[in-house]
């Protein structure tokens, strides 16, 4: 996606949220320079992720996960937000790639860019200080490093907002023919009011995503009215 387009929707997202834009801009290049003092290639390491022809399992962090097993089994590739790829590896699932902002399971993210895996590691306004503690632990050539305000040449915006949504958006970037979501509960009652709100612009989200791809995913199935994507175009 490029950033023009993202770009609307994202205003939205720092509005609903109350984030000033320059919290993103900081964390960017924060994550920038952790990353350039590495001399890495991110081209090089998204060049080893390729979708297209396959059915691509975004895992979610809902505790349905244990009960999705079975849709993870049958993809071909897993692209697990956060805490979802260390419950996978637990259940003995291999992950393809994950996707964090290191809130949940950085030990898992480093487990997995020390085994070669990707992991797409995002910054913003919040987490700051988390990029600072773990990125040093990372085999930075697996790193993917991520930003939802403008993209730098290292620090790539493939859209999306919660570690959930952004995973689908990388997949669809990378070419997957098929989205499916294992572990997703938009409704889950367990849940703190703020990440209730992230839930829901995950869904609206996805639903833009889903039109953009022609495509219907099968986890927004009876929420598609109470959606509203006509201001993102
Ligand atoms: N019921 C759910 N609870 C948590 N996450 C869910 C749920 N359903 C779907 N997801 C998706 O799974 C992702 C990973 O879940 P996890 O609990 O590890 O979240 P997180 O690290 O708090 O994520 P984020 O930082 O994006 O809020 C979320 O970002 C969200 O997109
Ligand atoms: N500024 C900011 N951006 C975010 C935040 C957050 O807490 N603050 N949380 C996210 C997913 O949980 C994604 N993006």
């Amino acid at each position: 996606m490029n950033f023009e387009t993202w770009e609307p929707v994202y205003d939205r997202v720092l509005e609903a949220f109350g984030y000033g834009p320059n919290g993103d801009k900081k964390a960017r290049d924060r994550l920038a320079d952790l990353y350039l003092e590495t001399g890495n290639s991110v081209e090089e390491t998204l060049s080893t992720l390729e979708f297209a022809g396959e059915t691509v399992a975004v895992t979610g962090g809902a505790e349905s996960l244990k009960d999705d097993l079975d849709m993870v089994e049958q993809a071909s590739s897993v692209v697990a937000a956060s805490a979802a790829a260390r419950s996978l590896r637990e259940e003995g699932f291999a992950v393809d790639c994950m996707v964090t902002d290191l809130d949940g399971a950085p030990e898992t993210a480093k487990t997995l860019t020390s085994n070669g895996v990707p992991v797409a590691v995002h910054a913003h306004g919040d987490n700051i200080p988390a990029l600072e503690a773990h990125f040093p632990d990372f085999d930075s050539t697996a790193v993917i490093p991520t930003t939802q305000a403008r993209p730098t040449e290292t620090v790539r915006n493939f859209g999306g907002f919660t570690d959930g949504d952004r995973a689908a958006f990388l997949a669809d970037q990378l070419g997957a023919t098929e989205v499916v979501f294992p572990g997703w509960e938009f409704d889950d009652k367990t849940v703190r009011p703020e990440k209730r709100q992230k839930l829901a612009w995950a869904a609206r989200l996805l639903h833009w995503l889903e039109h953009r791809r022609d495509e219907r995913f099968t986890v927004l199935d009876g929420r598609r009215d109470d959606i509203d994507i006509s201001p993102f175009g």
